[in-house]
């Protein structure tokens, strides 16, 4: 399998990924330094992003010039609603707090901007800047995820949380995508595969932005009647 693609995608977001292992929210998650609070913002966030993730992935699913890609992919976009919910969950129940109030809390400006940006690329793009995208967020969980297994973490969440993503399971996905961009790329031109590249790279931002969003406990700085 011809990796360069990929090479050179993970190449551009080198110093946006060691900002995300520096950042507060990370560190605290092996530490355990991390607030209560701001993984609960976390994980609420995380249960409506998912929402418009998986159907981010479904245009994906239906933009597909393969029918190999479009099986693969409408298996993620099922397996999102369904094997993450289970993470999430479980902490919900423990945390006393309904999946209707989850469902029924505004998303956060970031989280917003995030979901607003992957589905309008979804809806209005070709199918390879759907996948530059949507990568971001499968490859980087899977690296924090396994960089984060060494250290572990003292809090029980936590480590639960670091478990689901440094898992085999979880890589099977990954490696899934990674090996529809590479092959995706086969015959773009280079203009075609900048775009890739420029959805790669703001989507990473905006993975280390919601980290730092939950993190800032951030909330809108204007309040209507919600
Ligand atoms: C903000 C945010 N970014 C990435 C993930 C991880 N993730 C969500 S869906 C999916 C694809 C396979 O189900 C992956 C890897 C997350 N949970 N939250």
């Amino acid at each position: 399998m011809d990796t360069r693609f990929t090479d050179e995608l993970w190449e551009s977001i080198t110093p946006i990924y060691q900002q995300i292992l520096e950042h507060p929210f990370i560190k605290g998650l092996t530490d355990g330094s991390l607030p209560a609070p701001a993984f609960r913002q976390y994980v609420i966030q995380d249960a409506l992003y998912l929402q418009d993730f998986a159907r981010s992935i479904a245009a994906a699913t239906a933009k597909a010039p393969k029918d190999a890609w479009a099986e693969t992919l409408a298996g993620h976009a099922r397996d999102t609603l369904v094997v993450e919910r289970s993470l999430h969950e479980g902490l919900f129940k423990d945390w006393g707090i309904t999946t209707e109030e989850v469902f029924n809390t505004p998303p956060s400006p970031t989280n917003l901007a995030y979901t607003s940006y992957l589905v309008r690329v979804a809806y209005r793009e070709p199918f390879e800047e759907v996948i530059g995208a949507l990568l971001p967020c499968y490859w980087i969980y899977w690296e924090v995820g396994k960089q984060l297994e060494e250290a572990g973490s003292p809090n029980p969440d936590y480590q639960r949380w670091i478990d689901t993503y440094a898992s085999e399971e979880f890589a099977v996905p990954v490696r899934e995508v990674l090996a529809i961009a590479n092959e995706m790329v086969a015959d773009l031109s280079d203009a075609r595969r900048a775009r890739v590249r420029r959805h790669f790279v703001t989507c990473s931002k905006y993975e280390w932005m919601f980290w730092d969003a939950a993190w800032r406990l951030e909330d809108w700085p204007v309040k209507g009647k919600e």
